[in-house]
């Protein structure tokens, strides 16, 4: 179901949510609502066209929390209604974000500079731990990730382990660190997902919301970076920084790390 408000002005930001039903969803309508200078003017769900009701309402921000299946869609049909967007839901790939650069470029070429921020995660002790990790990565013979999540969650291994994982592949690749150390033969399976050669671990645990821990170890000693989402409002204010800074950043953003500059 769709609701929209009219009369921009020029004060504000004219935000709409999508897959506003959802949990992440209602969290962010009512951090809009609560935030100054931003104005929730439509609550986008399954089914809605999207292009037609951002335009009804001149929205300059589309936030979407939805489907990993159905974001970039999403993403696309926003951008065809000159909205900004600001992207926390997960399962994007190298391929899908390349093309929103593309549809970027395209836009910015008709005399239109939008921008996206894509972040698997808004909170900044996950964003923090990703930082924290790559910078340890490079010093520790071994690195393993495990993301713990509330089971109703549709997609393994989360989006936070993935970038995390790819950072810490990077950071190691840059300094020249070997692949982790790994003598299994057999039972793969226990072994975790394999991304960017930097196993990640994923466990769906009933009264979780969103955790994270990286450990690296070395012969003789372990560190071990953690973080905890207790609740969702933890993502609240990256959500609304992002907000802010999309209308003056233009092109693709990836990483929240990259709009605070810990990148
Ligand atoms: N970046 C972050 O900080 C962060 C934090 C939490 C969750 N997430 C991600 O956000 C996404 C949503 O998580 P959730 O827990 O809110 O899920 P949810 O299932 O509670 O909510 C998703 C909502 O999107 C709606 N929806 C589905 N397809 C849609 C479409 N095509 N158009 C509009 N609405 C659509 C659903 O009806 C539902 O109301 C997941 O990918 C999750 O991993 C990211
Ligand atoms: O609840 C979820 O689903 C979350 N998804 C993101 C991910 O996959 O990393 C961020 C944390 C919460």
């Amino acid at each position: 179901m769709t609701s929209t408000t009219t009369a921009p002005t020029s004060a504000t930001i004219r935000v709409a949510v999508l897959g506003a039903d959802g949990r992440m969803g209602r969290t962010t309508c009512a951090a809009v609502e609560a935030a100054d200078g931003l104005e929730l003017v439509a609550r986008v769900e399954q089914g809605d066209d999207v292009t037609a009701v951002l335009a009804a309402a001149g929205a300059q921000v589309a936030v979407d929390f939805t489907h990993p299946s159905a974001t970039e869609t999403n993403v696309h049909a926003a951008l065809d209604a000159g909205a900004h967007v600001v992207v926390g839901t997960t399962g994007w790939t190298d391929e899908s974000r390349g093309r929103v650069a593309d549809h970027l470029a395209r836009r910015a070429d008709e005399g239109l500079d939008l921008g996206v921020i894509i972040a698997p995660n808004f909170g900044l002790s996950a964003v923090l731990a990703g930082v924290f990790a790559a910078q340890a990565a490079r010093y520790f013979e071994s690195v393993e990730v495990i993301e713990l999540h509330h089971p109703d969650k549709a997609d393994a291994p989360s989006g936070t382990a993935t970038h995390t994982a790819h950072a810490v592949a990077a950071a190691r690749r840059a300094a020249g660190v070997a692949p982790s150390p790994d003598a299994t033969e057999s039972g793969w399976e226990a072994r975790g997902a394999d991304v960017d050669g930097v196993r990640v671990h994923a466990v769906r645990l009933r009264g979780l919301v969103a955790h994270e821990e990286i450990l690296l170890g070395n012969v003789g000693e372990q560190l071990v970076i953690r973080q905890d989402s207790f609740d969702r409002a933890s993502f609240m204010p990256g959500v609304v920084l992002a907000v802010r800074e999309v209308v003056g950043r233009p092109g693709l953003t990836v990483g929240l790390e990259n709009v605070l500059d810990l990148g």
